[in-house]
């Protein structure tokens, strides 16, 4: 008797087991009603055993079967996919009020606490976004002021090349090194401008130690996507590498400002955030946001900038004959002379320089998959339903690789750009920034970065391939988001 109790408890288990399992099988394939179609994957996995290290050539895969709009499942989640120009465009142009949510994550909630511009959401996103886009214009974006920064930005690269170099003629680089410094400083320079000389030391760690920065919470983040269960453990380490890398040396920075702020020369970002937080009560004005929109700035705008120098100097050594009409269309326009000096009143002259750099963007997709968005509200897109809260990746990878747009998207062609005339094309296929509500910040601040770069360097100067180490790859690095070249070694040469 005592045997067949036994029999019958372990007949209950196994009942319960294969009931859980088929109610969790059950909820596992249902969908919302009317989501997107696509793969499901496997259970708790999701699609991840089949994506391989390129998600967006995967999701690309799929395009033909479910055209624009499609879903996929990642571990427990469901994301919607926007996989070719016009669903992009529909959602974050069209639909944008719906289509611009940041999705939660535990990690960046804990890092940013809420604040910031990248990961913030509803009315603190709006309303920075805006302080964002004022502040950048008062501050001379678009106007002579910036492109004088930028060149004197440049000028100090060169110096800084030629020191490392030693040699008259020849300076060999490491280019995750050197590149960061230009374009850092000038990110940096927008919060900084007003510069206190016994900060600059701190200030100097604080540029030198974000591309570390990013390193850490590049792994962080990829190791985080692949073991889930682990998140919570990362939060603190995470946290205080902010808080010493970036909080600390910022409020210092914030509180010298504040004792010399003088309202009618408001010189930098740091002083018109100061200025508006002693006008404007509530939560947006603090000195919290204050430190992690700086962060924010930072980080997103020093790593895209240096790969996409990056890559547009691998595409130079690559592709010489480039560089060669590059160099013909600066003595043509800006001469040689040193008083002659680039700005970007040139570019409209200049449109094969345009048309490289648009294909460099088009060539090497830095955010492939873009920064993830999510829906705010119940919404409707190509007649399916999507959810409130549903995550949305973009494949703006796809779009620049399209064949039904590009003619053999996989090769080098800056010509493409180009019309019978010599005229530059502008193309809106090529997106590098997102479109749309929460399209990139500092587009006009990278633009002419990239521009005013190569015309500054080149105008006197070639880059060669380092006989030492030969021609770089395409590899990427293997830090996760963004696309970045693989440190390379490259001679600067005068010209
Ligand atoms: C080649 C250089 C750059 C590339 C390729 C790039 C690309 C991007 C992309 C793809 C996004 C996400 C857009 C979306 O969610 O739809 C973004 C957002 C952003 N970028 Fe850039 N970016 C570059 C340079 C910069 C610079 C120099 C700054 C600094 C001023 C900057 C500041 C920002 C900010 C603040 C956001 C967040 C906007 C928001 O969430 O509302 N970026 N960028």
């Amino acid at each position: 008797e005592e045997l067949h109790f036994e029999r019958m408890i372990s007949s209950i288990y196994v009942f319960g087991f294969v009931f859980c399992l088929v109610c969790y099988l059950f909820r596992w394939k249902s969908r919302p009603k009317n989501f997107p179609p696509g793969p499901l994957g496997i259970p708790m996995l999701g699609v991840a055993p089949f994506a391989g290290s390129k998600l967006e050539n995967y999701l690309a895969s799929f395009y033909k079967k479910y055209g624009g709009v499609m879903s996929f499942r990642l571990g427990p989640k469901d994301w919607v996919v926007l996989n070719d120009l016009e669903a992009i465009t529909q959602a974050f142009t069209k639909q944008g009020e719906s289509f611009s949510g940041r999705p939660k994550s535990v990690v960046f909630d804990q890092l940013t606490q809420g604040c910031g511009i990248v990961f913030a959401n509803g009315d603190r996103w709006q309303h920075q976004r805006r302080f964002v886009l004022t502040a950048l214009k008062r501050l001379g974006m678009g106007k002579r002021t910036m492109d004088a920064i930028i060149n004197e930005e440049t000028n100090r690269f060169i110096a800084s090349v030629q020191l490392a170099g030693g040699t008259e003629y020849y300076y060999f680089i490491q280019i995750r090194q050197c590149v960061p410094r230009p374009t850092g400083t000038i990110v940096v320079f927008l919060p900084f401008l007003r510069f206190i000389p016994p900060f600059k030391q701190k200030f100097q760690k604080m540029v030198d130690s974000t591309e570390q920065v990013i390193g850490i919470v590049k792994i962080v983040i990829e190791t985080v996507a692949s073991h889930l269960f682990l998140l919570p453990s990362f939060i603190p380490p995470l946290f205080m590498l902010f808080k010493l890398y970036f909080a600390d040396i910022i409020s210092q920075i914030a509180e010298n400002h504040k004792q010399s702020l003088d309202e009618n020369n408001l010189c930098d970002f740091i002083d018109i955030f100061l200025s508006d937080m002693k006008k404007q009560k509530g939560d947006f004005f603090t000195k919290l946001q204050l430190c992690h929109l700086i962060r924010d700035l930072f980080v997103g705008g020093i790593d895209t900038t240096t790969a996409a120098l990056g890559w547009g100097i691998v595409c130079l050594l690559n592709f010489p004959e480039c560089q060669d009409k590059i160099h013909q269309e600066i003595d043509q326009i800006i001469g040689k002379l040193n008083y002659a000096v680039p700005n970007m009143s040139h570019q409209e002259k200049m449109p094969y320089l345009r048309a490289f750099i648009q294909e460099v963007h088009r060539f090497q997709t830095i955010a492939g998959l873009n920064i993830p968005h999510c829906v705010t509200e119940d919404c409707i897109l190509y007649g399916y339903r999507i959810p409130k809260g549903t995550p949305v990746m973009s494949n703006i990878w796809f779009v620049h690789n399209d064949p039904a747009h590009w003619q053999e998207p996989q090769k080098f062609r800056p010509e493409r750009h180009l019309d019978g005339d010599g005229k530059f094309i502008p193309s809106n296929r090529v997106i590098p920034f997102s479109v749309g509500h929460r399209s990139c910040l500092g587009v006009q601040l990278a633009k002419a970065e990239l521009f005013l770069f190569y015309a500054g360097v080149l105008k006197h100067h070639e880059f060669q391939v380092d006989p030492n180490f030969g021609l770089p790859d395409w590899s990427r690095d293997d830090g996760g988001t963004l696309k970045t070249p693989k440190d390379f070694t490259v001679c600067i040469k005068e010209r």
